[in-house]
């Protein structure tokens, strides 16, 4: 291609008149993925994008772009149904944030369908799991509460359960000139709770906070039952998600996974009853008569669910599920920063080659692409949607954030939490391992790892900084939004480059003593 370039190239002084199209540097997509040299698979670091021309502000660009045939999100980024990644604070969050959460699987069907109802259930502003007490709890059990959760102010219910008749409160004030930590809730509670009652939007409640200039506000059903609390410290901060993924009815939409076993028809049925949105069939290949067989029949059984398939890599394996009538499809295998199936099972494929061929097949039939695993930094992101993905998918990103299950701890003077592949050997042995190890195998054998990552923070600063940098990209490479993108990536107009070894070296940092990567800071 360089050669060919080169013997069209018109010497230097005649190029003053040149029209644009002449002086388009690098490759288009096709001739770099599809060109008839390419026997090699590349990924994301092993192409540059070359800039283009910035005629409006990084303001004016907007990430819009669709998950499924029929979900759009504000922010393309799903995060993994992984049990160091997504459960419900996780999914709520993302949603929040313009994206979505997919809740794990690796885990009894009751737990997952709580998870998922507590993001369909849950309202900005009011807590949906309050902790509760009981009349017969003493105040030793709540000096445990405040041990553990940091405040006093705890609804009381006849059953000490949420859903239950509320008959006090017991705050700061009813226990402070307590010395008997034996006496009884019931004895020392306010009876004469200052509630509000359902439908109550955020608005009505602070009204009524501010008007009763209690701490805390039981909000309860027609019967008396509790059903959430407000709280004023959360009021004063909470603040307004203007990108939030909602439904028509107004709640957070909230994905999960299942696996293609019989069982997990079950759990689909009752993930479908606690108002999943889109699922996910979660495999590393599935291109499989099971993922075929799982897809047609809840198509046929529950129309209206937004089903996910994969994972696939190749235009045949994309076209085997579209057929079965997925609305989206996962694609990556073994190159999740966990991942080691590539190692052990030789299949596989370099992301951006992945990514490139399945969306360019998958678009042309409406199926939006989702690129999974790999993606380590904002130019991963930027080049997974250049190549035809609509949104990407990340464990590794989102698994230091405070959202993610599992507590922070400190090795090395670094604050961590801990990460793991769902075919690492320690999450098959909390449960997935009845998906691995078929009954009749003698050995299990491990597609994962098990490790950690860096704190990242919250979601409310984290995701607005990849946002940020995203704009940043898509303003030098001269698009607004994905459809400018995905048309000036068709027509050609998008230039790339595959860089060498050395060039790589070269685009990171080098040449440093020592350095500090501080990533971004707030304005
Ligand atoms: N994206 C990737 O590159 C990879 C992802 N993973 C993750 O690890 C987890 C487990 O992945 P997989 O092992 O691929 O799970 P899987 O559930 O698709 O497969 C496990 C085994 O069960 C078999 N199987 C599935 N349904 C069956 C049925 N109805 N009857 C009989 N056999 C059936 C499969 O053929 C396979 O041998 C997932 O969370 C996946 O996302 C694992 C490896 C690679
Ligand atoms: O080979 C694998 N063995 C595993 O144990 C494993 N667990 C997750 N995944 C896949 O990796 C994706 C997350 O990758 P990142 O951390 O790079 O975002 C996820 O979204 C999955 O697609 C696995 N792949
Ligand atoms: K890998």
């Amino acid at each position: 291609m360089g050669a060919d370039a080169a013997t069209v190239t018109p010497p230097r002084e005649s190029m003053g008149g040149a029209k644009d199209e002449d002086l388009a540097d690098g490759f288009s997509l096709g001739e770099v993925f599809g060109g008839s040299k390419a026997h090699s698979g590349y990924t994301y670091d092993d192409i540059i994008v070359l800039p283009g021309e910035i005629d409006f502000g990084v303001e004016s660009v907007t990430l819009e772009s669709k998950v499924t045939r029929k979900i759009s999100l504000r922010t393309p980024f799903v995060s993994s149904p992984m049990d160091t990644v997504t459960e419900a604070t996780m999914a709520i969050g993302m949603a929040q944030h313009g994206g979505l959460g997919i809740i794990h699987y690796n885990m009894p069907i009751e737990d997952q369908v709580a998870e998922v109802r507590k993001v369909k259930t849950y309202k900005n502003g009011f807590i949906s799991d309050p902790v509760v007490l009981a009349p017969h709890n003493t105040l030793s059990d709540l000096d445990a509460v405040k041990e553990k959760y940091g405040h006093y102010g705890i609804p009381v219910t006849i059953d000490g359960r949420l859903h239950s008749k509320l008959v006090g409160i017991v705050t700061k004030r009813d226990v402070d000139f307590q010395e008997d930590r034996s006496v009884l809730v019931d004895s020392v509670m306010t009876k004469d709770v200052v509630t509000i009652q359902e439908p109550v939007t955020l608005a009505q409640a602070n009204a009524r906070l501010a008007d009763c200039k209690k701490g805390k506000l039981p909000v309860v059903n027609a019967d008396g039952e509790l059903v959430s609390l407000i709280s004023r410290t959360d009021l004063r901060k909470a603040r307004d998600y203007p990108l939030s993924t909602v439904a028509a009815s107004g709640s957070l939409l909230c994905g999960a996974a299942v696996g293609t076993r019989p069982n997990d028809r079950i759990r689909l049925a009752a993930l479908v009853e606690a108002g999943v949105d889109v699922v996910v069939l979660d495999s590393s290949q599935g291109d499989s008569c099971f993922q075929k067989d799982m897809v047609r029949w809840i198509k046929s059984t529950y129309p209206l669910l937004q089903v996910i398939g994969g994972n696939v890599v190749t235009r045949q394996q994309a076209k085997h599920l579209i057929d079965a009538g997925v609305d989206g499809l996962r694609v990556g295998m073994g190159v999740g920063s966990i991942c080691t199936t590539q190692v052990v099972c030789a299949c596989g494929r370099p992301q951006a080659s992945a990514v490139y061929a399945v969306a360019s097949y998958a678009n042309s039939r409406g199926v939006p692409v989702i690129a999974d695993g790999g993606v380590g930094n904002t130019g991963h992101i930027i080049k997974a949607l250049m190549l035809g993905a609509s949104c990407v998918m990340m464990g590794s990103m989102l698994a230091g954030t405070d959202e993610a299950p599992g507590e922070y701890f400190f090795q090395d003077g670094v604050r961590l939490k801990r990460y793991r592949g769902m075919g690492s050997l320690e999450a098959m042995s909390q449960g997935s391992d009845k998906r691995y190890f078929a009954s009749q195998a003698k050995v299990k054998v491990a597609q994962g790892v098990s490790g950690t990552v860096p704190d990242k923070g919250p979601l409310a600063t984290y995701i607005p900084y990849l946002r940020q940098g995203i704009a940043h990209g898509f303003q030098d490479m001269g698009v607004r939004d994905l459809d400018e993108m995905t048309s000036r990536a068709a027509s050609g107009a998008i230039r790339v480059e595959l860089r060498s070894p050395a060039a790589q070296k070269e685009g990171g940092v080098h040449g440093l003593h020592n350095y500090v990567l501080r990533t971004h800071a707030q304005a």
